[in-house]
């Protein structure tokens, strides 16, 4: 049993150097892959293809080479065939016959045949004479050309019979690490998996790079994410994933910058931040999952505010796509399941988010930054090469449990920001509630007696999960979320 790894078109394309430069690239890459399954994987190129042998007493291992194959970037389709030698055209419709005969029965079919090699006879003739003997002598249907129930595939290559079992369709794009590396900033919701997916699809080595506003939980859901996509589609190449501990950026945000301004003043700390990260490890470009007018305050005016903050290239490939496509490509690569149970928290510090960004306004914001903020954070950046992740990949995250009643000796602790707060205090009768807006809960919760039962009440229900979670991770036990 063998696979015949059929090249992506546009690497047909390309000028023989770079033909020949691609399909090494690729070989290497399925070796590397594949020897992940079982040791024994024999990889060899072609020209216009590349072969992968299973050993004829491997037969347990065709599924998961299969499955491995369907994943690798750079790849058009993979047929997965017997292999033979023949005498002449009757040969090869005997041969033909022995396979299909009983496959065929009550099935309309057709016959498409492939060739190279220099032969007497073409491919035409083939289909017409291997289609005719099939259709007397099983009991088929008929031809059909259009539409067949079945089409029994062969190729030609020289002396050899390819008989195709199964045709596979491959991912497209380039192999990896044929074009450049890339920064990923992933959060973990549906939009940066699927716009890491696309990169490393197009054959570049994909960086992650998160931002932690939300404690161990969140990370461990965006580590999940990245690795899962690693592994699935990029597993050839190592990469690594950066975590950089933003709270501190989010505190002064939330301390010191207008209300409107504070997604897109975020924005910018992010790509800064990133941009750092990317010139130390030799990286061209940032990849984010922004699409236009998703949310709000995504503009095409906010989007050029925040492109401003950095001379890097911030490259954007979602950006005119629609949500529900986004959706259903990220249940395609396996991501959807992940993004569900993440909450996307980069919108929840910002009321009303200003739609029309004003460069000078955001600017003058930023200046009441610390100067060292983020010199700080990138200092306490964490990297790691993805493989550690490995071992993190059954830790289920901590789910809070929300209630919507309060019970005898409960205490509510409202993290909303201050104006917030004082715009519609939160008043419960009977039950005392504590206002220790979520910036400051980091610092403040150590007066809390961790005997007690708390309830975090936020509006949307999103921050205060997130303080939830951070309070159970620093061993409050009976914590839960409020939403009446
Ligand atoms: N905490 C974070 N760490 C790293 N990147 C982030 C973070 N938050 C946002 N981003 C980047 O900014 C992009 C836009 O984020 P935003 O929260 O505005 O939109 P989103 O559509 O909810 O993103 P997603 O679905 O990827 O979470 C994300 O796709 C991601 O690339």
């Amino acid at each position: 049993m063998k696979f015949i790894v059929k090249l992506f078109p546009e690497i047909m394309m390309k000028s023989k150097p770079v033909r020949m430069r691609f399909t090494k690239m690729l070989e290497t890459n399925i070796r590397n892959v594949l020897k992940k399954v079982d040791e024994t994987a024999k990889v060899q190129r072609q020209w216009d293809k590349i072969m992968v042998m299973v050993p004829d007493d491997r037969p347990d291992l065709v599924e998961a080479f299969g499955e491995r194959l369907a994943c690798i970037p750079g790849i058009a389709h993979v047929l997965q065939v017997s292999v033979s030698t023949f005498t002449s055209v009757d040969d090869i419709y005997k041969q033909t016959l022995a396979v299909y005969k009983e496959e065929l029965a009550g099935k309309t079919f057709c016959v498409r045949v492939k060739r190279a090699g220099k032969h007497d006879f073409n491919s035409i003739e083939v289909e017409r004479y291997v289609g005719g003997g099939l259709n007397q002598f099983t009991d088929a249907a008929g031809v059909r050309l259009k539409d067949p129930d079945m089409t029994v595939n062969l190729e030609i290559d020289n002396d050899n019979l390819y008989l195709v079992d199964k045709r596979i369709e491959g991912l497209g794009g380039f192999p990896m690490a044929t074009q450049e590396d890339v920064l990923s900033l992933i959060s973990g919701g549906f939009d940066s998996g699927v716009s890491s997916y696309q990169f490393i699809k197009r054959g570049s080595r994909t960086h992650y790079c998160f931002f932690n506003l939300g404690g161990d939980q969140h990370e461990i859901g965006v580590k999940q994410v990245a690795y899962h996509l690693w592994q699935k589609y990029g597993e050839s190449h190592k990469v690594k994933f950066i975590s950089v501990p933003f709270d501190p950026v989010v505190q002064e945000i939330l301390e010191r910058v207008d209300n409107g301004q504070m997604g897109v003043v975020l924005k910018r700390m992010m790509m800064r931040a990133a941009a750092r990260v990317a010139q130390k490890m030799g990286i061209q470009a940032l990849v984010t999952g922004e699409a236009m007018g998703q949310v709000s305050s995504q503009t095409l005016t906010n989007l050029n505010v925040i492109d401003r903050c950095t001379e890097q290239l911030i490259l954007r490939p979602l950006i005119a796509m629609d949500k529900q496509d986004i959706i259903n490509l990220s249940r395609q690569i396996g991501t959807e399941d992940f993004a569900k149970s993440i909450p996307e928290y980069c919108g929840v510090i910002s009321q009303k988010p200003t739609v029309k960004a004003v460069l000078s306004k955001v600017e003058a914001e930023e200046a009441k930054f610390s100067e060292d903020l983020l010199d700080r954070v990138i200092a306490d950046a964490e990297i790691i090469d993805i493989r550690e992740i490995a071992a993190q990949m059954d830790t289920k995250i901590t789910e809070t449990e929300t209630v919507d009643a309060i019970s005898a000796g409960e205490i509510i602790i409202d993290v909303r920001a201050p104006e917030e707060e004082e715009k519609s205090p939160l008043e419960v009768d009977g039950v005392e509630v504590k206002a220790i807006p979520f910036y400051k809960l980091a610092t403040q919760f150590a007066d809390l007696d961790k005997d007690k039962s708390y309830l975090l009440y936020c509006d949307r229900g999103v921050m205060s999960k997130l303080q939830a979670l951070y309070l159970q991770e620093q061993g409050y036990t009976n914590v839960k979320v409020y939403r009446p």
